[in-house]
């Protein structure tokens, strides 16, 4: 019966990488992805850079909107201190689902919230439900169209402060335009991108970082 590209990355994960070792899981997932099928997964060159990201900024509170099958999520859980709160939004009960075997596989679920729905439902309800008043870091990742609604309404909601990161994939492919102008003429934001690679691909693509500054 037909098995979906999700179930087959967590097939690889559980075939190839070895159980508690979130290094094996990404290396288990890239391979997959690059010599099998391609996924959208945000990639070891990417990754890299979000590893670097995650080092610098040493966040308490990370919030990831679009957990996919959880490669990112588990680059991110794998980095952060103890005591750091990190929620992922997911609203494809599908890839959720997935997603939790992932992390588990690179027994990381004690690090990381993954919050079934959809990011405009949920940021509202984030401060009373989980406890936390700002983010220190975001990774956005999610529908492309959402970037920007979703980061106004974390303004809106007092989810960021002076100093938070907003680190956001493909603003090139397949593209935030709307986003990259409203941060671009915006005071609040100095940003700067990680020139890169679309995952798996010699495709031009960028890692958007945004810092908060006022
Ligand atoms: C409001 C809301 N709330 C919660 N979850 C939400 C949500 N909106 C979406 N999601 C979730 O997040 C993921 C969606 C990711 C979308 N990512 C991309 O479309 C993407 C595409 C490419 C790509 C590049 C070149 C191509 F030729 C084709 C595709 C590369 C990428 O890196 C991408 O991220 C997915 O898991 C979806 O369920
Ligand atoms: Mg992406």
């Amino acid at each position: 019966q037909f098995v979906s590209l999700r179930q087959r990355i967590l097939s690889a994960v559980q075939k190839n990488a070895t159980r508690g070792d979130p290094r094996s899981v990404i290396r288990a997932i890239d391979q997959f992805c690059s010599q099998k099928e391609w996924a959208m997964n945000v990639g070891n060159e990417k990754g890299c850079i979000l590893d670097s990201v995650v080092s610098e900024v040493n966040p308490a509170t990370v919030l990831e909107l679009g957990t996919y099958c959880g490669y990112s999520t588990v680059r991110i859980a794998s980095l952060l201190p103890p005591y750091a709160k990190f929620i992922t939004l997911e609203f494809n009960p599908d890839f959720a689902a997935v997603a939790r075997q992932v992390i588990a596989w690179a027994g990381l679920e004690d690090k990381v919230q993954l919050v079934e729905g959809a990011s405009s439902d949920w940021i509202p309800k984030i401060k009373e439900q989980f406890g936390i008043k700002t983010f220190d870091l975001v990774f956005l990742d999610h529908w492309k169209e959402h970037y920007l609604s979703d980061t106004k309404l974390m303004e809106e909601c007092g989810l960021l402060r002076k100093g938070s990161v907003l680190l956001a994939d493909n603003v090139i492919c397949p593209g935030a335009p709307d986003y990259v102008e409203y941060v671009r003429s915006s005071p609040r934001y100095k940003s700067h991108y990680f020139r890169s690679h679309l995952e798996y691909t010699k495709a031009e693509e960028n890692l958007w970082y945004l810092g908060i500054i006022e």
